[in-house]
């Protein structure tokens, strides 16, 4: 199978599924520094990425807003001074689903080409 990274999303609409317990399993170990929160019922993935300052901070946020736009995929994005909150999950579903695995190792991707994020 080819990297999660690389793997197409699917669109996300009313009827998209969420993601089984089992896929979560095999999933999940691609993204091994995210965490799996709930939040108001809602299953979401979460990573802080932390850098050398706001401006990093401010750069890499508006990378991953370029890769939200190109796959019409969008993540909570919380900005502050040297980090960054990555939070993906699918609204139309209210859970997550396969997307959410993809964008967020493609998140991980993008923050491999920064300095310095962790
Ligand atoms: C109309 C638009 O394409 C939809 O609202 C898209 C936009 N981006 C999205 N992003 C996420 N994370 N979940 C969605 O359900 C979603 N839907």
């Amino acid at each position: 199978m080819s990297q999660l990274s690389e793997q197409a999303c699917e669109a996300c609409s009313w009827d998209a599924p969420l993601v089984t317990d089992s896929e979560i399993e095999q999933l999940k170990p691609s993204i091994p520094d995210w965490q799996i929160l709930e939040r108001d019922g809602i299953m979401q993935l979460e990573r802080v990425f932390t850098f050398r300052n706001f401006k990093q901070a401010l750069a890499f946020t508006n990378q991953i807003g370029e890769v939200a736009e190109e796959a019409g995929h969008h993540p909570a994005l919380l900005t502050e001074w040297g980090k960054v909150t990555v939070t993906w999950w699918s609204h139309a579903i209210k859970g997550l689903h396969r997307n959410d695995f993809i964008l967020a190792a493609r998140t991980d991707e993008v923050a491999k080409s920064n300095v310095r994020a962790d």
